[in-house]
């Protein structure tokens, strides 16, 4: 024959000397009562230690002046604003290397010189010496096409004049609108 015990005999009464409001929570816990929290249980069990009584957020026992500015406040703002970092000279112009190459290409400045000072312009004109001559059919026979590329086409030539006299030539022809 057993008995059906609906509380431990172990749990003892709470003692006079335990916080009321625990004592009184754990008593209802183990007679089937109210739930109360593990830890206001193991609080009301002799033996166990304690449970520190202060909530789980502390605020700083420093003086709040003394971490208002700290960065892991988040409630300061931890990036400078812009514009307070200013460069001491402008960005170089994008443009600047190519105006160097066309200066090293009509060979006004060596290799290594070709570099451009701040602020000035390069003087560079048109090359006019590109494109279709004046005397071109002066100089030279234009023949029949040869063959095609992506950008003009070729066409067979023999030179009447200059360094070429006499030989057969391919000109190639690019159409200014390429
Ligand atoms: N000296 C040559 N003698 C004979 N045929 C030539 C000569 N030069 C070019 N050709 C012919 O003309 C075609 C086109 O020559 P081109 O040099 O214009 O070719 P490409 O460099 O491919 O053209 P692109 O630079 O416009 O793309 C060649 O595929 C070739 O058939």
């Amino acid at each position: 024959m057993g008995l059906c015990h609906g509380k431990p005999s172990r749990i003892p009464e709470p003692k006079a000397e335990e916080e009321p409001r625990v004592a009184s929570s754990g008593a209802r816990d183990a007679a089937g009562g109210v739930a109360a929290s593990p830890a206001q249980a193991a609080a009301a069990k002799p033996g166990t230690p304690k449970q520190p009584k202060f909530p789980f957020y502390l605020p700083s026992p420093l003086p709040a002046s003394s971490y208002k500015g700290s960065p892991a406040n988040s409630s300061v703002a931890s990036t400078p604003a812009r514009g307070g970092f200013k460069r001491p000279f402008p960005p170089p112009s994008p443009a600047k290397h190519i105006r160097a190459l066309l200066a090293r290409r009509h060979g006004s400045v060596k290799p290594n010189e070709a570099s451009i000072p701040e602020g000035g312009e390069p003087e560079l004109g048109l090359d006019k010496s590109f494109g279709f001559s004046k005397h071109f059919f002066a100089k030279y026979e234009l023949g029949e096409e040869v063959g095609r590329g992506h950008f003009g086409y070729t066409c067979a030539a023999k030179a009447k004049k200059g360094e070429h006299k006499g030989q057969d030539v391919a000109v190639k022809v690019i159409p200014k609108a390429k």
